[in-house]
């Protein structure tokens, strides 16, 4: 539908094994534009443009630039073409300074002697043509994530390339930097650059694509212009069904409100991340603490699981005062955490589905204290694989790291629900998950409390506050600036109280 497009694939098949993951892709996009590509956890959308950058190799179809094929054979290939992935990792040198990032791989040399000056009036060229300033010497380790992003831009700019593709850039960035990013785009739409954009978020679609695409189990469903296309017909088309969205208005069981806290801190604090923070959850309550990147909501999540120190003020569980060293003390007093960094914190990479769902803990935890066997293995993964709706081949030993993203999320959020602890922390419980999961993950988290856990939500995104909170906590900088309990809770309220005294 593209007229003269830049970027043109053609029938790109791609199998992992015996399984067949792309069916015969075709997508154009058009130099000067941004196409939005959507699709639920496990649809293909990362392996297609794994593809398109050279990162893995098709087994049938053809790639296209400005009307000539060309093998895509490696990603050198690719960046020679002009084609550039930002990977949702960033995948910079952190020692290095900015400059030299922006310049990396292609620093100007003179005698074998890297030339500075022209380094850094490369990486300020490329800089002030996006409109942002960075200092060009300090290390891009000491940086925002939000600005490494804009560092990768740069380096993809410097390198000559004329298609970017984003593979859920905004996911762990703040409202300010999220701004950035979308003036960084619009600039880059402006100077002709074709803008191949992955995300989950619909209202990112509706304000920066052009057009929008849809992947569902490796075949292109919809193909739009923006303007042609409402919020439902894309996710009828993402889910193949019509998705109910609202399902709030769970009762808090009346007793709670006389029970004694489950969970509670008082005048908390913990080094510079949080500051005299009171929280009180009751068993069956779900409490969510909304704030951006740097809020200090997730780290006092953490805290309750040991993650970060408290400091100063308290913190107790189940009716006793308790300093948590660690995670391993936390899980022995009865809370688990889905954490925020999971790949890090929360997946046994090299185990299976199953082994990841059933594992009752944090790794030496489960090897010392507990033993899992294949049977509840076998329990768990049949629970969850389908509750959560999963999307793997259906074989409990499949490795979870072949997983997409948002179906690795969902294994590891499953083994707490399976665990259903008493105490629940939840850190960031959607994020890059499709709509369709989402209201899984929303009433596997209600279940719980129904069922007497006092869980605790920290996010970013206002849709899981809108959906679970029976009390929102909002924090800004480290303090909490707003609490709102039932029909108080809206997403007006709630952006007016982050929104009200960040400025940054
Ligand atoms: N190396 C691999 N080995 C086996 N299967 C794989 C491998 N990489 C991806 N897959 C499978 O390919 C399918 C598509 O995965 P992909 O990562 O492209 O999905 P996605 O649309 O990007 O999902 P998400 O939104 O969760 O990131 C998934 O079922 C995944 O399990």
């Amino acid at each position: 539908m593209t007229e003269h497009p830049f970027l043109s694939v053609r029938g790109i098949r791609k199998s992992f094994g015996d399984v067949e993951v792309l069916h015969g892709v075709d997508l154009d996009v058009a130099a000067g534009s941004v196409l939005a590509l959507l699709g639920e956890n496990g649809a293909g959308k990362s392996t297609l443009v794994r593809v398109i950058a050279g990162d893995l190799h098709p087994d049938a179809g053809e790639i296209a630039l400005d009307g000539t094929p060309h093998d895509v054979r490696d990603v050198a290939t690719a960046r020679r073409l002009g084609i550039r992935l930002i990977y949702q990792e960033i995948s910079d040198a952190p020692p290095l300074s900015v400059a030299e990032n922006i310049v990396l791989g292609a620093w100007p040399t003179r005698h074998g002697f890297v030339r500075n000056g022209e380094t850094r009036a490369t990486a300020r060229k490329v800089l002030d043509s996006l409109g942002v300033n960075l200092p060009l010497d300090s290390p891009v380790g000491s940086l925002r994530l939000g600005e490494r992003q804009t560092v990768e831009i740069a380096r993809a700019l410097a390198g000559q390339g004329r298609c970017l593709i984003f593979d859920e850039p905004t996911a762990a960035l703040s409202d300010a930097e999220t701004e950035r990013l979308f003036e960084v785009i619009n600039g880059l739409r402006e100077r002709g650059v074709a803008i191949l954009y992955i995300t989950h978020r619909l209202d990112e679609v509706f304000r920066l694509a052009d057009e929008v695409c849809v992947l569902r189990d490796g075949h292109i469903v919809l193909h739009e212009r923006v303007s042609a296309v409402g919020k439902d017909q894309v996710v009828e088309a993402m889910v193949g069904r019509t998705v109910e969205q609202r399902g709030r208005g769970r009762e808090v069981p009346a007793a709670t409100g006389d029970q004694p806290a489950m969970v509670a801190l008082e005048r908390a604090s913990s080094g510079d991340a949080f500051t005299d923070v009171d929280l009180a959850v009751r068993p069956g309550e779900i409490v969510t603490l909304y704030g951006k990147v740097g809020s200090g909501a997730s780290e006092v999540a953490e805290a309750i699981f040991g993650m970060h120190p408290v400091d100063r003020g308290t913190l107790t569980v189940g009716g006793r005062r308790t300093r948590f060293r660690h995670p391993a003390d936390a899980i022995a007093a009865g809370v688990g955490c889905l954490p925020g960094d999971r790949q890090r914190e929360a997946m046994f990479r090299s185990r299976s589905v199953a082994e990841n769902l059933a594992a009752p803990s944090w790794g030496g935890i489960a090897r010392a204290r507990a033993f899992v066997t294949r049977g509840s293995e076998a329990v768990a993964y049949r629970r969850w694989h389908d509750a959560l709706g999963i999307r793997s081949r259906d074989d409990p030993e499949q490795q979870i790291w072949t997983l997409s993203g948002g179906n690795q999320q969902k294994v590891v959020l499953g083994r707490w629900l399976e665990r259903g602890s008493r105490v629940l922390v939840l850190v960031e419980p959607t994020r890059g998950v499709d709509v369709g999961a989402r209201q899984e993950i929303y009433r596997a988290i209600r279940s719980l409390a129904e069922r007497g856990s006092a869980v605790v939500v920290a996010t970013s995104d206002y849709e899981d506050v809108i959906e679970l909170a029976d009390r929102a906590i909002v924090m800004v900088r480290g303090r909490t600036v707003a609490e709102l309990t039932g029909e108080a809770v809206v997403v007006e309220a709630l952006t007016q109280a982050a929104g009200g005294v960040i400025n940054d």
